[in-house]
């Protein structure tokens, strides 16, 4: 990051872009951490086309197959549990899987969300190509039997969600979760706080190190008390519902329209008065709002997009805000698509008129919320 800053003379901090990385936080739990796993169907080695699991190889090469996840270490042994029975399912039923979108078959990937209470919620996602309402009725009547009747009510489904979609992913509005069987939520709980999580929300797949990485967030914020905290991406809510006792206001953004349901929610449920939330792109709606915004107090960003990194009408509405003069930024992937918004913040783009002072990195604190994996979230200060 500092040597792309660098390359740009323009940049008022060419000289100077040193700022310490501290070390990496540690997950509290290393095993089994994981509490949403998606496994795909495919071919497996053996040939079967309904074989469920993670592909490995390449499309170029032509060399995909699918493999079982039971040796994944970061995986709970319930997840792995309930995609055999999901393979089993589906080989059982007359349906072919679909391996390609445009190239038929029905029974595509399922999702386990499981909480740390003991629940499990799967979602089946179905491609319906030219089957009728009511042959399909037959097929998630099977799905509903073999999960609490049959061999797979040992999996002990709390929900059981199906999703008919022609589309790579498709939201609640574009196609409804159906509720085929049981609760229609899963909770969870961070530092002290309670979080309903819909089918169509996100939450931070590791509970234990969600909660170190939120307690970092809060640390580097601690002088900042007061004023307006803007949660970027926000999810259902939970880092700015956990930060909310040392602000004043909170306005939380974000796309899914469940997860702006549960983030509302939650905010009622733990008693919390200083959140608010505005649904939609956040590209859309930052500009307007901060045209509008009151910044006696100050403001703050916390930003915590996902791979694809912020839009840079984001950027530029809170970096031409004068009064923001810290923003944190969250990401999963900081040298892909995030590095694009992090010299926004430091550089100026006449062209696309991010103009405002530019931030400088202060301090970098990486958080292991994928242990067994090479990948770290990282949190990033800039300030101004
Ligand atoms: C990595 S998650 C972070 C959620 C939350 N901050 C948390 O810690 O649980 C990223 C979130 O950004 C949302 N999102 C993606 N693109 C968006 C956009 N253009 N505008 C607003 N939200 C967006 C996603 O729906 C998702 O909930």
């Amino acid at each position: 990051m500092t040597k792309q800053l660098a390359q740009d003379s323009m940049h008022p901090f060419s000289n100077d872009l040193r700022f310490p990385l501290l070390p990496i936080v540690a997950s509290p739990v290393s095993d089994g951490y994981r509490n949403k796993s998606t496994f795909s169907v495919n071919i497996g080695v053996d040939g079967n086309p309904k074989t469920v699991g993670f592909y490995i190889g390449t499309g170029k090469a032509g060399n995909i197959v699918c493999v079982h996840g039971d040796h994944l270490l970061n995986m709970p042994s319930k997840h792995k549990m309930v995609a055999r029975h999901y393979e089993d399912f589906i080989r059982l039923s007359p349906l072919k899987p679909c391996i390609l979108l445009h190239d038929g078959g029905h029974w595509r990937e399922i999702t386990i969300r499981t909480n740390s209470a003991g629940h499990t919620m799967a979602i089946v996602y179905f491609h319906p190509q030219t089957l009728t309402p009511e042959e399909i009725a037959v097929h998630k009547a099977a799905l509903v039997e073999y999960f609490t009747q049959g061999p797979g009510a040992v999996c002990q489904l709390d929900s059981l969600y199906f999703q008919e979609t022609t589309m790579t992913r498709c939201s609640h509005e574009q196609s409804p979760y159906q509720l085929l069987h049981g609760q229609p939520h899963i909770f969870e709980e961070v530092l002290g706080f309670r979080f309903r999580i819909s089918a169509d929300s996100f939450f931070q797949v590791n509970r234990g190190a969600a909660e170190a990485l939120y307690k970092t967030v809060a640390e580097l914020n601690r002088a900042c008390v007061g004023g307006t905290l803007l949660d970027v991406c926000c999810g259902t809510g939970a880092i700015g519902i956990s930060l909310s006792p040392q602000m004043e206001r909170v306005i939380g953004i974000e796309l899914i329209e469940q997860a702006v349901e549960d983030a509302k929610f939650n905010a009622a449920l733990n008693r919390v008065h200083n959140c608010e939330y505005l649904s939609g792109k956040a590209e859309v709606v930052l500009p307007n709002l901060m045209a509008t915004l009151n910044s006696d107090g100050g403001l703050i960003a916390v930003v915590n997009p996902s791979r694809a990194g912020l839009h840079y009408r984001v950027v530029r509405a809170l970096r031409n805000h004068p009064a923001i003069r810290r923003f944190v930024y969250i990401s999963c992937k900081p040298d892909g698509e995030a590095m694009r918004n992090f010299i926004g913040l430091c550089s100026s783009d006449y062209k696309r008129k991010i103009i405002g002072e530019a931030f400088k990195p202060t301090v970098a604190v990486p958080v292991d919320l994928f242990p067994h994996t090479p990948h770290c979230e990282l949190v990033l200060v800039f300030e101004r």
